[in-house]
């Protein structure tokens, strides 16, 4: 639909656009991204006729764009820039009705019954219906926008040329306006070239983007150009790490600020206090610790200081047990948004504590272990539900710097611990009278302090991985013991 080529432009004879060729497809949301200076306003005005071009070629439909008319390009394309000027006194719906102008006709030009239908549907779903009658001059910075927007949109135009259309807007409402420019993309057809200065909202809503550096483009692409980390990190001169986004399979980018220190624990045993009464087990660091986890609460990886196991009658059943967890934390004064929280049936001062120090890596694992639910992962019993005191609980700190790769790398080696561990013990599950693998409720977390060079493995041939694995196989068979001991006495399976 619209296409550059070799497009060379700027204020003087010095061109700042030093040769772009493009081709934006009809119906495509394209985000025109780069830093501050790289020229984006400036190819934005060679498109629109702002400024002229020195060399190359810009058409629409395959026809030269200055050689349509005015009213013939204001049918097609509308633009929202950065310089909108209304130097009149109009009122909103005024400003927002000379968006209908391209589509009136006669002599006399007056709005008809159509247009004014368009009028109103763009105020509602601009939201700028409650002050068409004030003046332009009197509304906010970001309800402008929103004004300048119904009027282009008012214009029903084939594209829409956007330079920064959200800068003036909270959150709120910049995701209502793109999320209803999105609308009009995938229900009208409309055509978007957005100059967007920020990379999750691009990553989030475009189909392609187009990174200009000192005025040449770097790299056109598919949103996941935004993953190539040392691309975005040389154009803009920031530390950059690209995440997926939890919901959508989108890539979204964290910037690390450049005043952040690496972090000075000293001494790591005396990094933590631990708390363990009959209702919990509270491990407290005094800074949070990379964790990845799948407690109730604090799954995932996350920071997290608080590392709770709290303890529940045999029963116990409920359907919100996240709910729970964050009510018990409320009442002991745990902030539950820095915490993992389990939960077990065991007798917490059965709890196990072994440490273990491979060269100067220091390594922790807490356990409290039941197996009257005990479960052979390979056997071909159905899964099962429970109310047998059978849980594993397991918590392992370790003074150390991981990838989030060694991360999954320890849990693996964590659970072999505990897997062998039972396999010495001969724990067997009840229902295929095999040998188990663990119990039906397991929770597990690998918590790391980030000190030191960050090391990318954490598996069995690695030496702190071999560590890992050697504490929890200590932890978990001790714990084990620990339980059938009160089994023997007090016969609570
Ligand atoms: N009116 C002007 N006259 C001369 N030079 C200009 C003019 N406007 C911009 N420039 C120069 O052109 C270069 C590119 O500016 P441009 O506004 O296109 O960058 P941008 O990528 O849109 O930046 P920003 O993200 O800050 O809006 C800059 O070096 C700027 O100084």
């Amino acid at each position: 639909m619209l296409s550059l080529k070799n497009v060379v432009g700027g204020y003087s004879n010095t061109p700042i656009i030093k040769g772009i060729d493009l081709a934006i497809e009809k119906g495509e949301f394209f985000a025109l991204l780069g830093p501050n200076g790289s020229g984006k306003t400036t190819l934005f005005k060679l498109i629109t006729g702002q400024l002229p071009l020195q060399k190359g070629e810009v058409s629409l439909s395959g026809q030269s764009l200055p050689s349509f008319t005015k009213l013939e390009k204001a049918k097609k394309i509308a633009v929202l820039s950065q310089e909108a000027h209304v130097s009149f006194d109009y009122t909103v719906e005024e400003i927002i009705s000379l968006g209908r102008y391209p589509h009136q006709k006669g002599f006399l030009k007056k709005l008809s019954k159509e247009d004014w239908n368009v009028i109103e549907n763009v105020m509602e779903i601009t939201k700028t219906k409650q002050f068409q009658k004030t003046q332009f001059r009197m509304i906010s910075g970001g309800e402008k926008q929103r004004v300048l927007l119904a009027k282009a949109l008012a214009q029903e135009p084939e594209m829409l040329l956007l330079d920064e259309p959200t800068n003036h807007l909270d959150i709120k409402h910049t995701f209502q306006m793109i999320d209803l420019l999105k609308k009009w993309q995938q229900t009208k057809g409309l055509t978007i070239f957005a100059i967007l200065h920020d990379l999750n909202v691009a990553s989030l809503y475009a189909d392609r983007v187009g990174l200009l550096h000192h005025g040449k483009f770097l790299e056109v692409g598919d949103i996941n150009t935004l993953r190539k980390e040392d691309q975005l990190e040389k154009v803009y001169e920031v530390q950059v790490k690209t995440q997926s986004h939890p919901t959508i399979p989108k890539p979204q980018l964290l910037m690390t600020p450049n005043y952040v220190q690496t972090n000075e624990w000293r001494n790591f045993s005396e990094s933590f206090s631990i708390e363990q009464n009959e209702k919990y087990i509270h491990l407290q660091f005094n800074q949070p610790l990379r964790t990845i986890s799948n407690g109730v609460i604090g799954e995932g990886i996350q920071w997290i200081q608080h590392f709770c196991n709290f303890h529940v009658e045999k029963h116990y059943h409920c359907s919100e047990p996240d709910k729970d967890i964050r009510n018990w934390m409320e009442e002991y004064n745990i902030p539950h948004h820095q915490a993992v929280g389990m939960m077990t049936a065991v007798k917490l001062e059965d709890m196990v504590v072994c440490t273990k120090r491979m060269e100067d890596i220091s390594i922790m694992a807490v356990v409290t272990a039941g197996i009257g639910n005990a479960v052979d992962i390979s056997s071909k019993e159905e899964a099962r539900q429970d109310v047998k005191i059978g849980t594993i609980n397991t918590m392992v700190f370790i003074d150390a710097h991981f990838s989030d790769g060694a991360l999954v790398n320890g849990i693996m080696s964590a659970t072999e611990g505990k897997v062998k561990a039972l396999q010495d013990l001969q724990i067997k599950d009840p229902l295929s009278n095999t040998l188990a693998s663990g119990t039906s409720t397991d929770s597990l977390l690998l918590a790391v302090t980030q000190q030191g060079e960050s090391t990318p493995y954490a598996g069995s041939g690695t030496l702190v991985g071999k560590g890992i694995g050697e504490v929890v196989y200590e932890a978990t068979a001790k714990a084990v013991k620990k339980y059938w001991k009160r089994v023997k006495v007090n016969d609570i399976s």
